[in-house]
């Protein structure tokens, strides 16, 4: 990979790494999510019919998935650009917009957002989980789904001469289907070709992202270069989170700002909250991870925008990082209650 050979690639071009400012490592500018509504609960069928107003804000934030208009972000492209304008005020250098295949990326919008707001936007490369993949995907040899993935790195993406920086985020459910465990392996023959970083997305249940590193060290992945995104969702248990880190990934925590009673995709699961998101921060730290952490909001729908009374881009900046700053006196603080 010569000419991105320690340059960071954006959907403008190159830029060299001390440019990226504070950099968000998993965000969604532009996408659908229509893969993964959730039938409303028996009886709250109007309430997911209902266009988004005030007082149905809080059903919307505990039941993001079962509001159809919700889970169309790509309608909200003007919304986005003054998100990304006050990121820049509050002191954001980059994005790194994790749509993948499947889930409907726009370079062109991304592009353009670069432009008009200033914000380094690096776009991701590959395949989103297997509910997404077409037929034609799904018949795809490890080696053509390679050649997919290095193009859209060196040459373009989606018939565009626009260039993605990253691979990922490379979708995987739980079981992990035989569709995705080609993705990940030709995530990996296209690491080994470029180098590239690699952002994974795993499956709901806390066996999936060791079995996806696996899959990638199996494949010639370099792990020390990949990102286990979601782990606010996956592993709770401090002895279970150790073993994993010990696997070499990146550990990205980039649900903040979602604060949700039950989680619709595993109602088995008690989503961390931000103030143990904060202490999970704190406890990987003291036992040594302090460069392996990534953080980011993951915004992928629209309740999550400050237009619906969400958070918005710039929670962690303005939020968490003074919370986490005045923690540091503190730092000795206790895990946060399993
Ligand atoms: C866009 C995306 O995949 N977001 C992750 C949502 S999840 O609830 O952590 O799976």
């Amino acid at each position: 990979m010569p000419e991105q050979s320690g340059k960071v690639q954006t959907v403008l071009g190159l830029i060299e790494p001390d440019q990226l400012g504070r950099t968000m490592t998993h965000e969604h500018l532009t996408m659908t999510f229509e893969c993964s509504h959730v039938p409303p609960a028996p009886g709250d069928e109007g309430l997911a019919a209902a266009p988004i107003e005030m007082k149905h804000l809080h059903w919307l934030q505990q039941n993001p998935y079962s509001h159809h208009e919700n889970l169309l972000l790509n309608q909200e492209i003007e919304a986005v650009k003054e998100e990304l304008l006050c990121y820049r005020k509050a002191g954001g250098g980059s994005i790194v917009e994790n749509t993948t295949t499947g889930i409907t990326r726009n370079l062109p919008v991304l592009r353009q957002l670069a432009k008009e707001t200033g914000v380094h936007i690096i776009a991701g490369a590959g395949y989103y989980v297997d509910v997404t993949h077409s037929d034609e995907t799904r018949k795809m040899t490890v080696e053509k789904l390679t050649d997919i993935i290095v193009n859209e790195i060196l040459h373009g993406a989606d018939g565009t001469d626009i260039r993605c920086g990253v691979i990922g985020e490379i979708g995987t459910s739980w079981p992990i289907t035989e569709s995705e465990k080609k993705v990940l392996r030709a995530t990996a023959h296209a690491q080994t070709q470029l180098g590239c970083p690699v952002i994974i997305h795993p499956g709901r249940n806390k066996a999936t992202p060791g079995e996806a590193i696996r899959i990638l060290q199996e494949a010639g992945g370099d792990i020390s270069k990949t990102v286990m995104s979601h782990l606010d969702r996956s592993i709770y248990d401090p002895r279970e989170l150790l073993e994993f880190a010990k696997m070499g990934s990146y550990l990205e925590y980039d649900l903040f700002g979602t604060e949700v009673l039950n989680y619709q995709f595993n109602l088995d699961v008690d989503m961390l909250s931000d103030s143990q998101r904060v202490q999970t921060l704190a406890f990987l730290i003291r036992e040594g991870y302090e460069d392996r952490i990534l953080i980011a909001h993951d915004i992928h729908t629209k309740h999550r925008l400050t237009k619906y009374g969400g958070h918005g881009f710039s929670h962690i900046l303005k939020n968490i990082v003074p919370k986490m700053l005045s923690r540091v006196c503190h730092s000795a603080g206790l895990w946060h209650q399993a």
